[in-house]
């Protein structure tokens, strides 16, 4: 059967949701929740008028079949790492070049189980960042500090953070759209996420400080640590959308976070 999909328009998007399966499900489990997700892409009225940027990243084996499944449907798939070389010899590695002609969209670089359990620091980060630009892919740059403090605290923390990946990566050649992961180490794999106020407080300073850099103006903040449904809602309109873990392995959680945060830019535009 052919379908036709409703025209996209040349909007920005103004959400995104992000979902990483990080090395939860196997191969077939991934496709299956890859098509799920795509059904409920496909009937969703914000993902097809591009109100909504929605992008899942699998474990890599199956990115090829995420990218397709989900393209049909208006989203995306990506990387949940990618190496700094395109190529050569790094036994062991893929590229963002491979990842690409994979059909992958986005790139993750810098999740905290990578800075902890592999030892990536800023250098490294910021390498993998310029991978992805070259690589016309759109870097999932995550940040956050380790323990809870002051969102103040918070936001010196991540923004040296951001500064060092995107200095290193701009040193190497032109920079893109960033998609900037605030993940609070602290709250991720835990019961509950952050609470609105800080995660509202921390990412307003965070997007104040993406817009005075250069280059950066179609970047945004998510925030992502056991962010599930009844999250969006309670955030300020600093925050961009949500960058989902657990709590979104359920496809219908999935769904409903996309109908709250349509629901949220509505409030947001009758607001303004
Ligand atoms: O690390 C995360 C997404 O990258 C968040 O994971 P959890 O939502 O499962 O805590």
């Amino acid at each position: 059967m052919r379908v036709s999909l409703p025209a996209k328009t040349a909007t920005k998007p103004k959400a995104i949701i992000g979902v990483s399966l990080k090395m939860y499900f196997g191969y077939q489990r991934s496709v299956d929740y890859c098509r799920d997700v795509a059904g409920i892409a496909f009937a969703h009225p914000a993902i097809q008028s591009g109100d909504i940027e929605l992008f899942v990243l699998p474990t890599l084996p199956v990115l090829p079949e995420a990218a397709r499944i989900l393209g049909t449907a208006g989203a995306a798939a990506g990387a949940q790492d990618i190496f700094w070389e395109d190529e050569g010899s790094f036994t062991g590695e893929v590229g963002g070049k491979t990842v690409a002609e994979l059909g992958g969209r986005y790139a993750e670089v810098g999740h905290a189980e990578r800075r902890r359990i592999f030892g990536e620091d800023d250098t490294v980060i910021g390498l993998k960042t310029a991978a992805a630009y070259r690589n016309g892919l759109t870097p999932v740059l995550c940040v956050g500090e380790l323990h809870a403090g002051s969102p103040e605290e918070a936001v010196a923390q991540c923004t040296a953070e951001i500064d060092a990946a995107l200095n290193r990566a701009q040193s190497l050649g032109p920079a893109g759209r960033t998609i900037v992961a605030y993940e609070p180490q602290w709250a991720i794999g835990a019961p509950a996420p952050a609470t609105p106020e800080y995660i509202s407080a921390v990412i307003t300073g965070l997007d104040a400080h993406l817009r005075t850099l250069p280059g950066q103006a179609d970047s945004r903040v998510i925030y992502g640590g056991s962010a599930g449904p009844g999250l969006i809602t309670r955030l300020d309109s600093a925050v961009a959308g949500l960058f989902l873990g657990r709590f979104a392995h359920d496809p219908k959680a999935l769904k409903t976070i996309l109908d709250e945060t349509t629901a949220w830019l509505a409030a947001a535009e009758a607001t303004v």
